[in-house]
């Protein structure tokens, strides 16, 4: 018998150094809204992911029953939709998760599908999936990151500016990177991009093979440098990224790891802003890292990391610089733009506070995401069955979800999975500035 498609989640959350203190994370808070024989929030740890997935490497498990939900798929696939269970078999395609940021992630990319066949059956302990890892971040509170490479003329700039940066790349990798770009300027070919990609691979390169000594004395004096010149710093930076956002950025993230390589990664890398419910989307191989903030986080189902610089963790600096894509871009072209979904209704209530339910589509088929946003009370919106598994939780306020017959109150923390093709209604119990808050991470192939 096809249980109710509506299971109430008991999630994990994992506890890396860069995640926030005790209570101050989202995702320990998330976790802890759900009762959990093992899980007490220490006020001196950090915790930085709370996983909703069936990923065995931290599994959600139906409250009610214990069991793992991926157990609770295998025995009843018609939970999935036979068009997903087809593809991805009895396994969720996506990974779902809270992000609670403190201090800096490790300089990343994440491989894609071969080569992360390749590395996990030579080394699974690192590399635990066999499977690629594109991501989407969704901010929910203000977040800062490193996301793709910045365009050329930008790091050109930094070469000039920046007298540590350009000791530690090479005065002539420096010249010749300098003197690559300028010389394209204007041409789009595709030729011209190869040419660009190369000089970028080898000034990246340069800088990725320094020892850990020239890194350190070039550390001290970039940061002195930082410190001493503010805002002329970099010679005032740039138009994305000023002379002192530059300096504050050096000095805290050599507080956060001292004399790391990260800290010139930084003028190679795009510096990002995101505000609640904007977003960006990285694809296998593109170089991020990401420093601070509370995000939502949602992938394709592998914690396959290959990290280069700002962690404790294992590093594979040869591999990251050999496999990135060297793709360059502006910033905004990194970011996402959500769309109005289509496939529901809301009532007058909801219209009337201005209630609003957003698609997060990136170009990939393993997920997509809505945020729904309902406003004041009694602001209902009802959802188009979905032809596949979705995860929903709730990031703020509080309301109700129910599934058939089956109503479950929603609070800030909680999470259920929902089962194919059912007709899905989230409603706001809330004063009427109050807002209910839930992301719904979903497969429909
Ligand atoms: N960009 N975000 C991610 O890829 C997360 O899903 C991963 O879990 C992070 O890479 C974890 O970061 P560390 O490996 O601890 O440095
Ligand atoms: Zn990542």
């Amino acid at each position: 018998m096809l249980p109710n498609p509506l299971i109430r989640l008991q999630c994990g959350v994992n506890s890396y150094d860069w995640g926030k203190i005790g209570s101050e994370s989202a995702a320990a808070r998330f976790a802890a809204a759900t009762p959990s024989e093992t899980l007490s929030i220490q006020s001196d740890k950090p915790y930085a992911e709370l996983w909703m997935g069936t990923h065995p490497s931290n599994p959600s498990k139906d409250l009610a029953t214990g069991r793992t939900l991926l157990e609770l798929v295998e025995g009843n696939r018609m939970l999935l939709a036979p068009s997903v269970q087809a593809k991805y078999g009895s396994k969720l395609p996506f990974l779902f998760k809270v992000l609670s940021i403190n201090k800096a992630l490790s300089i990343q990319a994440h491989p894609n599908k071969k080569l992360a066949e390749q590395l996990h059956a030579r080394d699974p302990k690192n590399y635990p999936d066999d499977n690629h890892k594109p991501e989407m971040a969704i901010a929910i509170t203000n977040f800062e990151g490193l996301c793709g490479f910045r365009p050329l003329g930008e790091i050109a700039h930094f070469l000039s500016s920046v007298p540590a940066l350009r000791e530690l790349v090479g005065e002539d990798e420096g010249k010749s990177f300098i003197a690559t770009v300028r010389g394209q300027e204007g041409d789009e070919s595709s030729e011209s991009t190869t040419q660009n990609k190369r000089a970028l691979q080898s000034a990246f390169a340069a800088l990725m093979k320094s020892s850990q000594e020239d890194v350190a004395k070039a550390a001290k004096a970039l940061v002195a440098d930082a410190e001493k010149r503010g805002e002329e710093f970099a010679d005032g930076g740039i138009e994305s990224t000023s002379g002192a956002t530059m300096s504050e950025l050096v000095v805290r993230l050599n507080q956060q790891f001292p004399d790391d390589i990260g800290l010139f990664v930084l003028f190679f890398l795009n510096y990002v802003q995101l505000t609640p419910g904007e977003a960006m989307f990285l694809q296998a191989d593109d170089i991020h890292a990401y420093i601070s903030g509370d995000i939502i986080e949602c992938m394709a189902a592998s914690d396959n990391v290959v990290r280069a610089g700002f962690t404790p963790k294992f590093k594979d600096v040869q591999r990251l610089v050999d496999l990135l894509t060297y793709n360059y871009a502006p910033i905004e072209e990194q970011k996402m733009t959500p769309t109005e979904y289509p496939y529901v209704v809301l009532n007058r209530a909801a219209y009337s506070s201005g209630s609003h339910v957003l698609l997060y589509d990136p170009p990939i088929e393993e997920f997509s995401v809505l945020r729904t946003v309902l406003k004041g009370n009694a602001a209902k919106a009802t959802f188009d069955p979905v032809d596949g598994p979705s995860i929903v939780i709730c990031t703020g306020g509080k309301g109700k979800i129910s599934v058939g017959p089956k109503v479950e109150e929603v609070k800030e923390g909680y999470v259920f999975f929902v089962g194919s093709t059912a007709e899905l209604i989230l409603e706001s119990e809330g004063g009427p500035d109050d807002e209910f808050t839930t992301f719904k991470a979903f497969c429909e192939i």
